[in-house]
């Protein structure tokens, strides 16, 4: 069997492989709340065959969303269609999760496909942004947000513990804190959006206090049983790479003294003069090195398609987990392929009878008639 059909076990939680869909917007909500859209596309790719499906970044407030098409876990009226995205995940192999966050200033935007821009001030679609700092992100997203008061530090950490607690009881059992892509709490740790000077600035202790008193406020509502994981961008490619790697390191050693499981490790983004260097695995070194200093379990993704690649990062002992996002909009029944590829043992009995009984039996008849 390929390293990357081994089940992977995290606190009590079992993924019958090493193949997970990490969080992906869909934009189809309305107040937050999940409707068709998501009931269907969640447990369809669930049924392709991945070790664990996240669900999208979930606003933790209303004005935590990127967009007013995303969910949200802010209100208890929204657990109810979220129990039905985690209950159809998890009836269909897979393990549920589900990753909260606050979108700082980069919240208030339009659609990937309607701009992928703020939405203009004064627009009652939108509404004001906030972050640490008084810096807009820029290009589309030049709307300069309000500086963030110690009520709203105190206020957001907090709504981060309520969304924890609404999405136990929707029946998730995978959390994943957004620390990444350049949204809130990515943006207290960078330099380039956190100015502050009182104990929530200056240097990666105090740019890192929003982020370690956050998860550690969540860890105390978290089940112990049950995986609580951070996406967490560990590099900006903004020309100092080594010392945010440095700092970045330090303050995951943190988030593993404050009970964080596993790291989905990511790129920050927050800054526009970012040069993400594309390439098949870019990130699986990065993913390497904080696992081998920090000692926790990796996932990443980015560009990994591969199942060939895939597999040699998780029998090379570079991941734990291999994040495979875009393939999964390709093709739901991705993990099948892989397991056609690896030359799995039975690779239809990734999915299920009813399509693995024809797939396996009648494989190829066509072709063979043909010769
Ligand atoms: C449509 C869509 C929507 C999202 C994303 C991507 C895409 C394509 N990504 C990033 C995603 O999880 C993944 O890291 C990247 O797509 C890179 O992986 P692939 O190269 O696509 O496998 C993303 N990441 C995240 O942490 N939370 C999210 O909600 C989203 N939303
Ligand atoms: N909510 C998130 O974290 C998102 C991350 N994305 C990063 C990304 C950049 C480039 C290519 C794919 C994804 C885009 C969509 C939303």
């Amino acid at each position: 069997m390929s390293a990357l059909f081994q089940p992977f076990t995290l606190k009590g939680v079992t993924l019958r492989n090493r193949i997970a869909v990490p969080p992906m917007c869909q934009y189809s909500a309305v107040d937050g709340v999940t409707n068709r859209w998501h009931w269907v596309h969640y447990p369809s790719i669930a049924r392709g065959g991945a070790g664990l499906v996240i669900v999208e970044a979930t606003g933790v407030s209303p004005d935590g969303r990127i967009t007013p098409g995303c969910t949200g876990l802010w209100d208890d009226g929204q657990i109810e269609g979220m129990a039905r995205i985690a209950a159809e995940i998890k009836a269909e192999g897979s393990v549920p999760g589900i990753q909260i966050g606050h979108a700082g200033r980069k919240a208030s935007a339009n659609r990937p496909w309607e701009g992928d821009d703020h939405i203009p001030a004064g627009d009652p679609n939108g509404w004001e942004t906030i972050s640490p700092s008084p810096i807009a992100f820029g290009g589309g997203l030049s709307r300069t947000p309000r500086e963030m008061t110690l009520a709203d530090i105190e206020r957001v950490k907090a709504d981060f513990v309520s969304a924890a607690k609404r999405a136990l009881a929707a029946g998730f059992e995978w959390l994943e804190l957004h620390f990444a892509h350049g949204y809130l709490a990515q943006s207290f740790f960078s330099v380039h959006a956190n100015k502050r000077t009182d104990a929530y600035g200056g240097d990666w202790q105090g740019r890192g206090r929003f982020l370690t008193e956050t998860l550690e406020a969540v860890r105390a509502v978290w089940p112990e049983h049950l995986p609580l994981t951070a996406r967490f961008g560990v590099i900006e490619f903004d020309g100092r790479d080594e010392e945010t790697l440095e700092d970045s390191i330090a303050l995951v050693k943190a988030f593993r003294e404050r009970g964080l499981d596993m790291l989905n490790v990511s790129i920050g983004f927050s800054t526009i003069e970012g040069r993400t260097p594309w390439a098949e695995g870019f990130m699986a070194p990065y993913a390497t090195r904080v696992r081998q200093e920090t000692g926790l379990p990796v996932a990443t993704g980015w560009c990994i398609d591969d199942p060939r690649v895939a597999d040699a990062a998780v029998a090379d002992g570079q991941l734990d987990l291999v994040m495979v996002a875009r393939a999964h909009l390709a093709d739901p029944h991705y993990p099948y392929v892989a397991a056609l590829a690896l030359e799995e043992d039975r690779p239809s009995w990734v999915l299920p009878a009813p399509y693995a009984y024809w797939l396996e039996r009648y494989r190829g008849i066509g072709k063979a008639a043909a010769q």
